[in-house]
């Protein structure tokens, strides 16, 4: 894998709508893969684990859902759980890595397109068969290449998909632990939820409905 280098670093404090705040470095790279805008937080104070020995350093890979981070729609889970992903990483220290893979990799419009056909009837896989596109479309490299510039070899990953945890040891990370988010439900994305338990393998404990 090729490595990737820090460009620039920046303090962005950062502050919710419900007020809270927390003190963040945000952090640009040289030499991603794709070529993408990704974006690295070190949230808190704690130093980020590089060596074996060391604890490992809690890290949220979260991919980027313009819905639903910035305008809190209930069609998914995102917004809820990057919020949650803030407090809980700044609380003990480590790394929020903002990913532009919006839709699962799909990009805004067609996540849009793939919306539609599941207002149709199709769960959110088959509406991305439907489109030509492959059930998850995402790559975790560029992940590895910022946690590679950034020094940290050992994480723990804050996330409910197995495929994150697989992808990323495959790359090389070592994921000491995965760290099960808390489940936001609403009573529009109920089912994509459950389709996420189902077809992709994500653990999370749905209430019966
Ligand atoms: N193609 C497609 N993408 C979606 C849909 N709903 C949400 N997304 C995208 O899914 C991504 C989030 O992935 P999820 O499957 O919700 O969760 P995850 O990242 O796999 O797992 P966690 O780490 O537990 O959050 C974001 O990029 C969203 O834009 C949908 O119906 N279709
Ligand atoms: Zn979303």
């Amino acid at each position: 894998m090729r490595p990737a280098a820090i460009r620039t670093q920046v303090d962005i404090p950062l502050r919710f709508g419900d007020g809270f705040a927390a003190r963040a470095r945000a952090f640009t790279f040289d030499g991603l893969v794709d070529g993408g805008e990704h974006l690295a937080f070190r949230l808190g104070e704690r130093r980020l684990a590089s060596r074996r020995d060391d604890a490992p350093t809690l890290v949220r890979v979260h991919s980027e859902c313009l819905t639903g981070d910035v305008f809190g729609s209930d069609r998914c889970d995102c917004g809820p759980q990057l919020r949650e992903s803030v407090e809980r990483v700044a609380a003990v220290g480590g790394l929020l890595l903002y990913l532009r893979q919006e839709g699962r990799g799909i990009g805004l419009y067609a996540k849009l397109d793939a919306y539609a056909l599941q207002d149709e009837g199709l769960d959110t896989y088959d509406a991305n068969l439907a489109l030509g596109f492959g059930a998850d479309e995402r790559d975790y490299t560029v992940a590895a290449q910022m946690l590679g510039a950034l020094g940290v070899g050992r994480v723990a990953l804050l996330t409910n998909n197995p495929d994150k945890v697989e992808q990323l040891r495959a790359l090389g990370v070592e994921v000491a632990a995965r760290v099960p988010t808390g489940v936001h439900l609403n009573e529009t994305n109920a089912a994509y939820l459950a389709t996420k338990v189902r077809r992709q393998r994500h653990d999370l404990e749905l209430p019966a409905i």
